[in-house]
């Protein structure tokens, strides 16, 4: 079996399109313009890369791109500040500070800051614990492109069995509760966990979030499972000698068995941005009290 290649490229430029004429529509009809701020500290060269996009993309969608670049020896004080800036200004709807952030500042009391309500990220542990309780929160935004890919594939995910490889607080554990919230049989799986292989072969369902490239292999995918890789991982081409982008999981082997899978580029990570961007337009109708874009939601 060759799996579809799920095409996340594709699949992101149709959500911004319709991102963008939700935007259109609100200035239009009310005056408002969504707003997204975004903090960068320090020079990290593929952080740069990230966030030249995410400016570049959201003027594309009509929306208003408020860069801060703050040099790398910016205090934790001078960020919080500036956040506190960001929560008052009523033409930022959304706040996203890249991480990671220099070793002198506390991730944490940075993103506990920020206004919840313009928490486009949805770190905030105000925003966990919505998830959490299946209450309406801000989604974080990878998994939230996660399950927008899965549910167009595969339509209802009620009862499938689905393992989400890794357990960090951006990706494992939210895409674990977005599951869970669609009735999966939900096990979280990482770098302790016995027999992984065999943990994963049950999956209808994989979600790679390791950050260990191409550590997912063709033995350990069920058959006809769905594949969602989440690992941008930069190596060394041992031939070519240039630098190139690669998953958690060994593309080749796992295209053999799986029934659809997400490649690296052009899967996960640009439904990642367009979500943001979604994110963004939904806090802007939450503030205004209209109407939000459900299917933009989870
Ligand atoms: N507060 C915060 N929120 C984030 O969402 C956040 C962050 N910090 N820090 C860094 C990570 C990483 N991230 C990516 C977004 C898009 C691509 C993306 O579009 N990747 C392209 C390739 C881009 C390239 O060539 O490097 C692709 O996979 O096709 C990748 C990675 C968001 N992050």
């Amino acid at each position: 079996m060759t799996a579809e290649i799920i095409d996340g490229k594709a699949f992101a430029a149709r959500i911004r399109g319709e991102v963008a004429g939700q935007v259109a529509a609100l200035r239009r009809d009310h005056g408002i313009v969504p707003g997204l701020a975004v903090v960068l500290v320090g020079e990290d060269p593929a952080s740069q890369v990230y966030v030249r996009n995410k400016h570049k993309q959201t003027v594309e969608a009509g929306m208003e791109s408020f860069e801060h670049r703050l040099p790398v020896e910016t205090s934790e004080e001078e960020l919080l500040a500036l956040v506190a800036r960001l929560n008052a200004d009523p033409a930022v709807h959304g706040i996203l500070v890249q991480l990671p952030l220099p070793a002198q500042i506390d991730a944490d009391k940075v993103i506990a800051a920020i206004d919840p309500a313009k928490d486009v990220d949805g770190f905030h542990i105000s925003n966990v614990g919505l998830l959490a309780t299946g209450q309406k929160a801000l989604v974080p935004c990878t998994p939230l492109g996660c399950l927008m890919m899965l549910r167009d594939r595969l339509g209802s995910l009620s009862g499938r069995e689905a393992v989400v490889i890794g357990r960090s607080n951006i990706v494992g554990k939210p895409m674990a509760q977005l599951l869970l919230r669609d009735s999966c049989t939900v096990t979280v799986a990482h770098s302790r966990t016995r027999d992984l292989a065999e943990v994963v072969r049950r999956a209808e369902i994989v979600v790679a979030a390791v950050g260990r490239p191409g550590m997912v292999t063709g033995d350990w995918i069920r058959p006809g499972a769905t594949v969602i890789d989440v690992g941008i991982n930069r190596i060394e081409d041992a031939e070519t000698g240039k630098t190139r982008l690669v998953g958690d999981c060994d593309f080749e082997s796992c295209a053999a068995v799986a029934g659809a899978i997400t490649p690296v580029p052009g899967g996960v990570g640009p439904m990642t941005i367009a979500c943001l961007l979604a994110n963004t337009l939904t806090a802007t109708c939450r503030a205004a009290g209209l109407p939000e874009p459900e299917e933009l939601t989870a």
